[in-house]
């Protein structure tokens, strides 16, 4: 399969996805997240695959949401009809990723922020090198994901942590997402990819039945998120289309703090 923004590589029962725009942190732009999306496909219908890995190039990002860069009034401009009008199959995408039944592990390799933060947490498993940071920072460039991303962060981290995250957008280290129950370990930069290797070679020594049914299972308990994530995607692309979301898409690019004071109600 050939694709232009992301690498994928299958190994030894291992699909590895590596979301491949180091020049951007591993922000997202629509072919980004449809070749993300024919990947877990790909890696879903191979009976040889038994685990995924989801990480980014380079070693200051895992991903940073979607690409400010290509984003313009009333979103990101790209695929219409399953992307509830903002431009991105961002619904898609964490419906496959919770969907696949077959475990996805996050080899968080520095900034997971934003849309990217979401991407790890939908993940069954993370696992963080020490540099590694985690965040949510929405409520500061105008963009929100108030389904998977916000509910489902609560049942992970709990409801005041999680509201902290999304209201306050402050940056957590490795560490504090460790404490905090939002990655499974953390392990010296250099020693990411084999940790990460070590747990992918522990669960092909699993059950491949046992693990479907238990993700299935876990995914049950929060299924009925689906229905705020249509909403929340649907409240987005409106959302895309304000003054107010772009005065802070704008200040971002422009590096400024942005003025929301004029949007008080
Ligand atoms: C990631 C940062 C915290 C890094 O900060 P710092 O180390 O100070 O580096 P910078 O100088 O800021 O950045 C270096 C370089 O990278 C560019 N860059 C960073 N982030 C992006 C981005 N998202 N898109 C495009 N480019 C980016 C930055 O401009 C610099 O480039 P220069 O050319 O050198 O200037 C910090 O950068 C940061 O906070 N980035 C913003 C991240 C962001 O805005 N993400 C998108 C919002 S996501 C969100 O909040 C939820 C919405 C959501 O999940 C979603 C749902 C549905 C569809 C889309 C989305 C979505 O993710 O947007």
């Amino acid at each position: 399969m050939e694709f232009q923004d992301i690498l994928y590589e299958k190994h030894q029962g291992v699909a590895k996805i590596t979301i491949n725009r180091p020049e951007v942190l591993n922000a997202f732009r629509d072919v980004t997240v449809r070749e993300m999306i024919a990947a877990f496909e790909d890696a879903w219908d191979d009976q040889e695959v038994g685990v995924v890995v989801l990480t980014g190039a380079g070693d200051r990002a895992f991903c940073v949401g979607g690409d400010q860069k290509v984003r313009e009034k009333g979103g990101y401009g790209g695929t219409r009809g399953r992307d509830m009008g903002i431009g991105l199959d961002v619904m898609g995408l964490h419906e496959i990723m919770r969907n696949i039944p077959k475990p996805v592990i996050a080899a968080v390799n520095g900034y997971a922020i934003g849309g990217g933060h979401v991407l790890h947490v939908l993940c069954d498993l993370t696992i963080a090198a020490e540099h590694a940071v985690f965040g949510q920072v929405g409520p500061k460039v105008g963009s929100f994901d108030a389904g998977y991303g916000s509910a489902y962060l609560a049942r992970v981290v709990g409801e005041k942590r999680a509201r902290e995250i999304w209201y306050l957008c402050r940056r957590y280290s490795a560490q504090e997402a460790h404490q905090m129950g939002l990655v499974n370990k953390v392990v010296p930069k250099e020693e990411l990819m084999t940790e990460v290797d070590r747990w992918a070679q522990e669960l092909l020594e699993r059950s491949p039945y046992a693990l479907r049914i238990l993700k299935a299972s876990f995914n049950a308990d929060t299924a009925h998120i689906k229905g705020i994530d249509e909403l929340a995607m649907g409240a987005l692309a409106l959302y895309y289309d304000t003054e107010e979301s772009m005065e802070g898409r704008n200040a971002f690019l422009e590096k400024r703090k942005p003025d929301f004071r004029k949007f008080y109600r």
